[in-house]
């Protein structure tokens, strides 16, 4: 089997040295835009910007041409597009209209599209419709609990591939699924990617309150009615609420919410230490893709009649509208209720 990757960030990169691992030399080819930073990438072996300490496997191709890149691939081949979410869009309308043949495609992104508050399989289906030219691809959304940094390190991790087509399930597993990493299958899309967007926002939250030092029973509160917040957006989007209670919901949000390795998280500890968000965001280097989305899960939700204070509490504190403390204000302010 053939695996090509579009994008070579922290996770693109974490993932082509997972599959490279079990594969044959020169079936795992990984892509990016930039030539500058492939050449880097060559001469020194590693991704030394965005997965520094990970030496990548002798048999990892390195493409610069999208259209090689694509064009290798077979029906039975796996295509992986590892941009962050705002590169969704652009990247599978230009494999799609370089395709000659159906393709088993996956993203990684977290996320909604801002503009549209579209899950990334509704950005994908519209693509489809204007740039598939009567191919019938098949689509899914891999996502779970995965610091790239661990996975580059090779230990172990489980992650959950969310598709219609059961074919491109094994496919992903074939690519995936060996050593320390194990991957499962679901078609809940809407609730695998929801769980995906949700937890980076809720992941910020945690790291404001962990930088004011809200204490331990703060951070579960946090955790448990974000993750009450989830579900009711999950249900009401059309999605399984018990999905949230896999490694893409539950899972994705013990892992960013409390482990220091999260962009997301790191933007919420900054935010409490008073710093600002665009220096916050210079200084990261790497997507944080819970700043980009809170909106749009808000707008999403408003839209849908589903109450989810805590994000939208993010959404202001990252619009500049509160402060920390006026968020942690408003929210201890609200009115008791039943536990739902
Ligand atoms: N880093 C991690 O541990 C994990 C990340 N993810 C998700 O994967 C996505 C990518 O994350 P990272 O790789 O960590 O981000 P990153 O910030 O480390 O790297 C992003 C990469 O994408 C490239 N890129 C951006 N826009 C592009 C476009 N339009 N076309 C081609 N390349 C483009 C950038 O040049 C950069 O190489 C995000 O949605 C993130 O939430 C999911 C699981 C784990
Ligand atoms: O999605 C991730 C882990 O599953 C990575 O989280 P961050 O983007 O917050 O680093």
């Amino acid at each position: 089997m053939k695996v090509t990757l579009l994008g070579a960030g922290a996770w693109g990169t974490a993932m082509a040295v997972q599959a490279a691992r079990h594969l044959q030399s020169g079936d795992v080819c990984l892509w990016s835009r930039s030539p500058e930073q492939l050449e880097v990438i060559q001469r020194i072996g590693e991704n030394a910007i965005y997965l520094p300490g990970v030496q990548l496997p002798q048999g990892l191709r390195l493409e610069g041409s999208l259209e090689r890149a694509i064009e290798r691939l077979s029906e039975n081949d796996l295509l992986v597009i590892a941009t962050p979410m705002s590169g969704l869009s652009e990247t599978v309308a230009q494999v799609l209209r370089i395709a000659q043949h159906p393709l088993n495609i996956v993203w990684l992104c977290k996320g909604l599209e801002p503009s549209t508050t579209l899950l990334p399989h509704q950005v994908v289906d519209r693509e489809d419709k204007l740039h598939s030219h009567g191919l019938q691809h098949a689509y899914g959304a891999l996502s779970g609990p995965s610091f790239a940094q661990e996975v580059g390190n090779g230990m172990p991790c489980a992650l959950t591939i969310a598709s219609k087509s059961n074919a491109l399930c094994d496919i992903v597993q074939g690519a995936f699924h060996h050593g320390n990493m194990r991957i499962y299958a679901s078609d809940d899309l809407v609730g695998v990617e929801l769980g995906g967007a949700i937890k980076n926002v809720l992941a910020i939250a945690a790291g404001i309150g962990d930088g004011l030092d809200l204490g331990l029973n703060a951070r579960a509160a946090v955790l448990t009615r974000g993750l009450a917040e989830m579900m009711r957006l999950v249900k009401a989007a059309g999605g399984r609420p018990e999905t949230c209670m896999g490694l893409t919901g539950v899972g994705d949000l013990i892992l960013t919410a409390t482990g220091d390795l999260s962009r997301n998280r790191r933007v919420g500890l900054a935010l409490a230490a008073g710093k600002p968000l665009p220096e916050i965001l210079g200084n990261l280097g790497h997507v944080a893709e819970g700043v980009l989305c809170a909106s749009a899960v808000g707008n999403l939700a408003t839209r849908l009649g589903v109450e989810m204070p805590i994000t939208t509490m993010m959404s202001e504190v990252l619009s500049g509208k509160l402060s920390p403390q006026e968020a942690l204000k408003k929210l201890m302010g609200r009115d008791p209720r039943v536990e739902v």
